[in-house]
């Protein structure tokens, strides 16, 4: 499986200048005592790409972007990002990076134009706080507290924290947790414009349909391995997305098939019924259906060998 970026070089020795590659990852692990977080990925992210970095709870993404930021130290491997090794990134490399963790915002006493102005302060080419306030949709909460903001709310000033420094590489560790439905959409367009200005951006999600709009490419984490990287209209490769038809039979049993072919399919289904079947429906598989796929087959075969070698 090639996990890297399609127009990046590889190289065997060292981790070279790549002036298109935003982030290089060489055989990169993490272990905390016995537990191997991350064990052994290779990835490149291009300049500019929006790359979604999926997996279920636990399977190592947080500690993968944690290395990435500087905040955690690997076991072994190599990394570049921006070019600079981040276990030794110093505070111009901090400030080409914007950060939005997974937890959220605790500086409750200052209203959300005084913290944003505050750190606006720090970077030095930070976007207008107020344009920042208003594309977050935090206009009419300007002057309020952090503390007195609901946490959907707050999540949206840890958004418009980590891009008030106007970062090239922007980690967005499931940035939309706790959102309404509208203020989703609203992120979504906040976040294609800062794509359209060149911002590579790295997304750590768990709502598919998000990974689905925002990425370009995607990449499967489970165990601590990747196991799959591909164009997010391509993952889990062309059989994965073979059409799905469902229907019922007469007797109220569901049926479902996978073909190539659903409308002649359908038209089979119609004639043997003799009209219309109960509850039809032709459906491509969604980025969830190849997602959901893709991890329990893994975790089936991770099974089988274990009951192989027990
Ligand atoms: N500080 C730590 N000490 C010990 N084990 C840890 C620590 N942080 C994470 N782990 C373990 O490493 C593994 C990967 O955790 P990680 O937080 O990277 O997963 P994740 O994919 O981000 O999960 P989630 O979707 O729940 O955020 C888990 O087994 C977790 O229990």
């Amino acid at each position: 499986m090639d996990t890297t970026a399609p127009d990046s070089g590889t190289t065997s020795a060292g981790l070279p200048a790549d002036t298109d590659a935003a982030v290089r990852i060489r055989g990169l692990r993490k272990a905390y005592g016995d537990v191997v977080a991350v064990d052994g990925i290779d990835l490149d992210i291009a300049r500019g790409e929006t790359f979604a970095l999926l997996g279920p709870n636990g399977a190592g993404k947080s500690t993968t972007v944690e290395i990435l930021e500087g905040y955690r130290l690997r076991s072994a491997g190599e990394v570049s990002v921006l070019g600079i090794d981040p276990a030794h990134g110093d505070l111009d490399w901090k400030a080409r990076l914007g950060i939005v963790l997974q937890s959220a915002t605790e500086s409750g006493v200052y209203t959300v134009r005084e913290q944003l102005t505050h750190l606006a302060g720090f970077y030095p080419d930070p976007r207008d706080v107020d344009e920042v306030i208003a594309a977050v949709g935090l206009v009419a909460k300007a002057r309020t507290r952090v503390s007195k903001l609901s946490g959907g709310q707050r999540r949206r000033v840890d958004v418009a924290l980590g891009i008030i420094g106007r970062p090239e590489l922007l980690f967005l560790d499931e940035p939309t947790t706790g959102f309404d439905p509208e203020a989703r959409r609203e992120f979504w367009k906040l976040i294609r414009g800062l794509k359209a200005e060149g911002t590579t951006i790295l997304l750590t999600t768990h709502y598919l349909d998000e990974a689905a709009q925002l990425g370009d490419r995607a990449g499967i984490i489970l165990g601590g391995r990747l196991l799959d990287v591909g164009l997010v209209d391509e993952l889990g490769g062309a059989s994965a997305r073979v059409p799905i038809v469902r229907w019922r039979e007469s007797d109220g049993t569901p049926h479902e098939a996978r073909t190539e072919r659903p409308a002649e399919f359908v038209a089979s289904v119609v004639a043997r019924h003799g009209g219309e079947p109960d509850a039809l429906e032709v459906i491509r598989p969604s980025l969830e259906d190849i997602y959901l796929q893709l991890v329990h087959s893994a975790g089936a075969e991770a099974h089988d060998d274990e009951e192989a070698l027990a």
